[in-house]
């Protein structure tokens, strides 16, 4: 469905982003909740989304894997790419779609299944093992990448809603890697959890970026700062900055960004 493109272009010798996205507006009914946002974002980077509340950070991620589709009020404008190719094209398979660019919520949502199945339900359904043998391998794999397997091996029976708060959303992060994403999309994923538990999911997170173009929306620019290489600041549905972390935390070129980072508003 999508042809596999390079990361790098040694033409042009310019990285080729994971994921384009131009002239971005969303509605949702009258509300012109974000306009015009143009962003690339790449593979081997975490870019984060910040901004104070309701400046459109989620309803811009949910546009990466087109979850406003299941808002009957949104109407998305502009294109949004996966290398190359539009996802919002009439062709594109959904399913597919958020397989490739999967989604962690904020509010750790296991399934009311297993461990094991909680991982094993979407390779089951993208068809990706053939024997049990495959599928144990890719649970103990997911398992491992997300940094859990060691605290769940010996109760994979057990129900995914019986482990603590950070712990679920380290299930929910492995359920997402276990159909083999590209991009991984998070919304505020460690705002249910504890201080020890939000530092396990960073540092996961840190682990992740190597193979994964991961773009996440956070209130905490302490967090912004610790995990991303890239941050994009919006404020009333516009993308009023974007760039390197450390220069949008130490140099920011506009007053609205400054304003936020020094705590003026927000
Ligand atoms: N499902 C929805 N239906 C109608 N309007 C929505 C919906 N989701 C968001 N909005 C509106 O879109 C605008 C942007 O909201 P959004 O949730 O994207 O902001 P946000 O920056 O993620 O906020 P927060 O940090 O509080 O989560 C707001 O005006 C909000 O009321």
């Amino acid at each position: 469905m999508f042809k596999s493109s390079p990361e790098y272009d040694s033409m042009t010798e310019q990285r080729t982003p994971k994921m384009s996205a131009k002239g971005v507006n969303v509605y949702y009914g009258d509300n012109h909740a974000i306009h015009n946002i143009s962003l690339d974002l790449f593979r081997d980077e975490v870019t984060a989304l910040i901004g104070p509340s309701g400046c459109g950070k989620s309803t811009f991620l949910r546009c990466l894997n087109r979850m406003n589709d299941t808002v009957a009020s949104c109407r998305v404008e502009g294109s949004i790419s996966l290398d190359g190719d539009d996802i919002y094209a009439s062709k594109i398979d959904v399913v597919q779609l958020r397989a490739r660019v999967g989604m962690v919520f904020q509010k750790p949502n296991p399934f009311p299944k297993s461990i094991y199945d909680n991982i094993a339900y979407g390779p089951r359904i993208h068809g990706l093992s053939n024997n049990r043998t495959d599928l144990d391998e890719i649970v103990t794999t997911a398992l491992e990448k997300a940094g859990l397997w060691n605290e769940v091996k010996d109760r994979l029976d057990a129900p995914g809603t019986a482990l603590s708060g950070g712990q679920q959303q380290r299930l929910c992060i492995a359920r997402a890697i276990a159909v083999n994403p590209e991009v991984i999309l998070m919304d505020e994923p460690c705002s249910a959890l504890d201080p020890i538990a939000t530092a396990k999911v960073e540092n996961l997170i840190d682990e992740l970026k190597g193979r994964y173009a991961i773009i996440i929306v956070t209130h905490s620019m302490q967090q912004a700062a610790r995990i991303s290489q890239k941050t994009a600041f919006f404020h009333m549905g516009d993308l009023v900055e974007h760039g390197d972390t450390t220069e949008i935390f130490t140099s920011p070129k506009k007053e609205r960004t400054r304003d936020y980072i020094t705590g003026r508003f927000g």
